[in-house]
């Protein structure tokens, strides 16, 4: 059998592309809050975006090292269902945040080596989810977003006490070799499914979607 994944899709910049999203069949949908991002969204273009997503999907706010004034108004402006923290939150920081909105909260962690694999065995005591992402290079680049793979060798059959997600330079055609290399039933995508930084094209989006989902098509007989 083929296996399937729940798929999110971040980086949702335009109601349009939110409507495409849900339509091609997220579960999950992310929008970001981070100035120096091609994505970053004000806090009316969340709401208006937000607000375009169907019943049942899950709204997620991506915040890198975000103070609880900035939470506070994301909260206030945008309806959510979760919140992933993307910087060097600590756990603390992570339990402080589950405390203070009272929604389930992802970390996200990069990885490029076996050493990181230690700090997600630490975050599974604590996040209610978890985002096994690339890590960012050093040079300036956005903390994720980058369209940038890992060694998938590193976490294969791994699983941790809470749900997790796999991202990083997931694309229509290597999703399905991620997901069997590594065994993720949940995916992330945001640069492989865009025409433009911040700019979704919904054919690359439905791709993505039915790849993670094994909706293959039937070879003619
Ligand atoms: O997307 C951004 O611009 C961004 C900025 C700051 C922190 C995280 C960011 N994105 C994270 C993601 O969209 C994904 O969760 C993940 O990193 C996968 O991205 P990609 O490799 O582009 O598919």
């Amino acid at each position: 059998m083929v296996p399937s994944a729940r798929v999110k899709i971040c980086g949702l910049t335009r109601p349009s592309d939110m409507r495409a999203a849900v339509e091609a069949g997220a579960g999950y949908v992310g929008l970001v809050f981070f100035e120096k991002s091609p994505r970053h969204l004000a806090l009316d273009t969340a709401r208006e975006v937000a607000l375009a997503a169907a019943d049942g999907v899950a709204k997620v706010a991506l915040t890198v090292n975000a103070t609880d004034a900035q939470l506070d108004a994301i909260c206030v402006a945008v309806p959510l269902d979760i919140l992933q923290l993307h910087g060097s939150e600590s756990p603390a920081r992570v339990a402080a945040v589950q405390a203070r909105y009272g929604l389930p909260v992802m970390k996200a962690v990069g990885v490029a080596g076996a050493e990181d694999l230690a700090t997600l065995e630490t975050y599974a005591t604590v996040a209610d989810m978890l985002l096994v992402d690339a890590k960012p290079p050093k040079n300036g680049a956005l903390p994720g977003g980058n369209g940038l793979t890992f060694d998938w060798r590193l976490i294969a059959g791994r699983q941790w006490s809470r749900p997790w997600m796999l991202a990083g330079g997931l694309t229509a055609v290597n999703v399905a070799m991620a997901m069997e290399m590594t065994g993720a039933r949940q995916v992330d995508v945001s640069s492989g499914v865009e025409r433009a930084p911040g700019v979704k094209d919904p054919d690359k989006m439905q791709a993505f979607v039915d790849a993670a989902k094994g909706n293959v098509p039937c070879p003619k007989t």
